[in-house]
């Protein structure tokens, strides 16, 4: 108990998983804290300081299934380990803790999704309400660094899109209470936890990032100004370090994200345009599981950061473009992506296996896996002629290290076993000491044969038996009636009832060189196998850029395949602003479409530039508004992340944001009611598009009476049409709003069609110019199978309606100026403020004033 409290003391806030002999055990909080997450027994066992001892266990083989468990309910574990060897010293044999295993820091394939990475993120609070970032996920060997204003870190946590937080012990409640309303309000959903606050120290980072790539000075990577990134990356390579418990020597490359490299695309439009979770929160179908046909899960991955982060730099969008439409070719299905995407299936995971080599925790079959996918990729690297200069690069990257598959085929057999420890990993022939000691145990039986026919001959016993069996070990056994012929150098074993059993010095020498060569050659497996590692290590930096050009490879065959399957054309960017489509298609809605054979999807028109800003979209409920919008963010999305889209035509220039305002669900774990969150997200669009950015507005105001509603939008309307500028499309039932064409000179009318066949209505689905006629809410009523009383008195209140609105004198107009708001004058603090001359203040009236004024803020 003394050992272990003293490593627990190391670890207060994780489960120790303490191992003794085949189980790992945990005692007292763990012990009943995993009863009740895993459903095992609690026991207790012995007694402590007078206290009975409470454990609980798990056996050592079912680790992974467990730890899984454990980690999806966003546990941490430390795995402490018999380091010592057994009975070579007194006391208890000498355990380690040696990693921890946390959401964030995983580095087990039976862990980790194929398709999604584990990331950790560090978050500093720095001067001047800057926050800085670092976040990376060991399996890919890269850290990310970002600074931002403290009021947009919702944005970069939800570009980071962490498995776990960790922040400064040393922050304040404000920061650390902050943080947790980010996680309420769902920007994250990962366990957060606070870290030793020295560790968090901006020249300790800058100088442990230093040490990772082996250069002396940030300046390459543009990281060298940011002194709150830097503490944080700090607390973010001190903490994986320790979860690892060792060096992230796998960690080559830092990448600083600044505000404007990439496109903004805020978690509500994430969420609304269902890029990679449905509104329900499946995985399908999304806009990523539609495009997700790559063959290994880096490519998967990889796919899943183009589609979130796209670059607002074209050249890197023409870049993949170009590379797809190289890889597209002219032959529908059949392009060149086809023979490459048959390589490329059941190529390993080269990127995590890199990462698991570098921390000394890969497996065997791993790296036979490495070395099929190196040959394999050596293929690629002489067979790919590329003309496409992206191509190239690509397959020049392929190209395995010199000598690395040879040794990995010399050192390892072709089917090992699956952990170090069962032996027979380490093929024949790759060391000569191995082989001897190998040679021993399989040699076995053909010695003993051979003594039993020399003893047969030199004693005259016929039925003479050299035999073995575990607990004697080695013997020759002599039935009574022959006892009288045995030698002299027969020593006794053992006692039968018809039979003794000797052994003699020539066996009991085999017996002592048999049962040992089994350990040695075991233990001497292990020290090459660790050998091995150590020849890999220098090769490590090579593999991670195989394995990024393998997983870009595979995205870039999938936008091909995708593209040529589904019908996709290249788009154009230009330089003047305008999102221009033809016959543009909701590449998720018309893939269901096809799936139920329910018609066909209508392709629609757009046209947006620097004339017409902004479509007042009106139409029946159900007629295609929502549909429509979200298409063109969708085709304006997947063209700058470098894919084809779904149009004949796209012409496209500058956009640097996409956002959304689109239903709305009652946030009721965040105490905010349906209205507030509209009007929350529209207030964050106003302040935060510019005339570059693509709005999409759907039915805003529609959470409060018609009168707000009514006039809170064409509020808003105006203001974006008018101040912001932005490319907006604005669907509204709201048939007041089509007047605002009428005066604003970049908007235009649009509705979707509909006609009716008697009572019923028709959707046809096509956006037309102009306002639609009239709406067709009570139709679609009936559709949804409202009974007919309700229908009847509904169509009765609607007339009366209508009328009496007919006869209402005089109209409102919706878009008329403001009068200028009343003029406010300044607040008494204000006005102090105004007063006080700092050049003329001594220090002590200084802090007097600032006592005095502080009473007036805060009464
Ligand atoms: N262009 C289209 N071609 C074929 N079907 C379409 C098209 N657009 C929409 N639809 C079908 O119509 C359904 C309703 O579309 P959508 O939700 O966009 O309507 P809406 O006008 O936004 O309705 P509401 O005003 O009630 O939100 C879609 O689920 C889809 O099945």
């Amino acid at each position: 108990m003394q050992q272990y409290l003293a490593l627990k003391a190391g670890y207060p806030d994780t489960l120790v998983f303490y191992r003794m002999g085949d189980f790992y055990e945990l005692f007292y909080a763990d012990a009943e804290k995993a009863a009740r997450l895993l459903d095992i027994t609690l026991t207790q066992r012995g007694q402590s300081a007078g206290q009975p001892v409470t454990m609980a266990g798990v056996p050592f083989h079912a680790l992974e299934n467990y730890l899984a468990r454990l980690i999806k309910l966003g546990e941490s574990v430390a795995i402490c380990e018999q380091v010592g060897e057994v009975g070579a010293s007194k006391g208890p044999v000498e355990r380690k803790v040696v990693r921890v295993v946390t959401p964030g820091t995983l580095t087990d394939a039976e862990l980790l999704s194929d398709k999604a990475e584990a990331m950790l993120l560090a978050v500093h609070p720095g001067p001047r309400a800057r926050c800085g970032l670092a976040w990376l996920s060991v399996t890919q060997g890269r850290v990310f660094l970002a600074e931002c204003a403290t009021e947009d870190l919702a944005r970069w946590i939800t570009i980071a899109h962490p498995s776990e937080v960790i922040y400064s012990a040393g922050v304040t409640e404000r920061f650390e209470s902050g943080l947790q309303q980010l996680r309420q309000a769902g920007v994250f959903q990962c366990p957060m936890s606070p870290r030793p606050d020295w560790q968090f120290d901006g020249p300790l980072g800058a100088r442990k990032l230093l040490e990772l790539l082996g250069a002396a000075s940030l300046q390459a990577w543009g990281a060298q100004d940011l002194a709150v990134a830097h503490a944080a990356a700090a607390g973010l390579l001190a903490y994986a370090e320790h979860t690892q418990g060792r060096a992230l020597s796998h960690v080559h490359s830092v990448q600083v994200q600044r505000e404007d490299d990439r496109i903004d695309l805020p978690l509500t439009t994430r969420r609304n345009l269902e890029l990679v979770k449905t509104l329900r929160g499946d995985d399908a179908p999304t806009l990523l599981s539609l495009l997700d046909t790559c063959m290994t899960g880096m490519g998967s991955r990889l796919l899943r950061s183009w589609l979130l982060e796209p670059p607002r730099d074209r050249g890197i969008a023409r870049e993949r473009l170009a590379a797809t439409q190289a890889l597209r070719g002219a032959g529908g299905s059949s392009g060149p992506f086809s023979v490459l995407r048959g390589l490329l299936r059941g190529v390993s995971d080269v990127e995590r296996i890199t990462a698991r080599t570098a921390l000394r925790q890969v497996r065997p079959r791993e790296l036979v896996g490495l070395a099929k996918t190196l040959l394999k990729t050596e293929q690629f690297a002489q067979q790919g002629q590329a003309q496409d200069p992206f191509l190239a690069r690509i397959f020049a990257d392929l190209m395995p290290p010199p000598d690395c598959v040879a040794l990995l085929q010399r050192a390892l057999a072709e089917e090992p076993a699956a952990l170090v420890r069962d032996g027979g990993v380490i093929a024949d022939g790759f060391d000569a000491e191995l082989d001897e000691l190998r040679g021993i145990q399989s040699n076995c039986d053909s010695f003993l044969l051979d003594l039993e026919v020399r003893e047969k001959a030199r004693t005259g016993i016929p039925n003479l038996r050299v035999q073995f069996n575990k607990v004697h070990g080695f013997y020759i056994e002599v039935t009574s009636s022959h006892l009288a012929s045995v030698p002299e150098d027969y020593r006794r074993r053992q006692t039968l009832k018809n039979a003794e059993r000797f052994i003699t010095p020539e066996l009991k020498a085999f017996e002592d060189k048999a049962l040992s060569a089994q350990e040695r050659a075991l233990a001497r497996e292990k020290w090459l196998y660790e050998q091995l590692l150590d020849a890999l290590q220098p090769h490590v930096r090579a593999l991670t850029r195989l394995a990024q050009a393998l997983a870009t490879l595979d995205v870039l065959c999938t936008l091909a395949e995708r593209a040529a399957t589904l019908g996709w054309c290249a788009p154009q960017f230009v330089a003047e602003p305008c999102i221009e489509i033809e016959a543009g298609r909701h590449p998720v809605v018309e893939a269901r479409l096809a799936e139920t054979a329910n018609g066909s999807f209508i392709a629609n028109h757009t046209r947006l530039n620097a004339n017409t800003r902004m479509q007042v979209i009106t139409g029946p409920n159900m007629g295609g508004k929502s549909t429509y919008m979200r298409q063109v963010a969708l085709i304006v999305l997947l063209a700058c992340m470098g894919s084809h889209v779904p149009a004949a035509a796209c012409r496209l220039g500058p956009i640097d944001a996409i956002h959304t305002r689109i239903g709305a669900a009652d946030d009721l774990a965040n105490a905010q009611s349906t209205f507030m969150l509209e009007m929350t997200e529209a207030a964050q669009i106003l302040h935060s598009a510019t005339p570059h950015s693509l709005v999409l507005m759907d039915e805003i105001g529609r959470g409060t009476s018609t009168f707000d509603g009514l006039a809170l939008a064409s509020g808003i309307a105006t203001h974006l049409h008018d101040k912001t500028r932005a490319f907006v499309l604005f669907a509204t039932h709201y048939f007041e709003l089509t007047e605002l064409p009428a005066r604003a000179r970049h908007a235009v009318n649009m509705h979707v069609s509909a006609t009716e066949a008697g009572s019923d209505i028709v959707f046809l689905h096509e956006i037309q110019p102009g306002p639609a006629s009239r709406s067709y809410g009570i139709q679609v009523a009936k559709l949804a199978g409202m009974p007919a009383p309700v229908l009847h008195h509904a169509r009765h209140t609607l007339a009366a309606l209508e009328e009496r609105a007919g006869a209402a004198e005089r109209q409102v107009d919706l878009f008329a100026p403001p009068p200028a708001p009343e003029a406010v004058g300044p607040t008494a603090l204000e006005a102090a403020l105004a007063q006080i001359q700092p050049d003329t203040l001594s220090p002590r009236e200084a802090l007097d004033l600032l006592y005095q004024l502080k009473r007036m803020a805060l009464p």
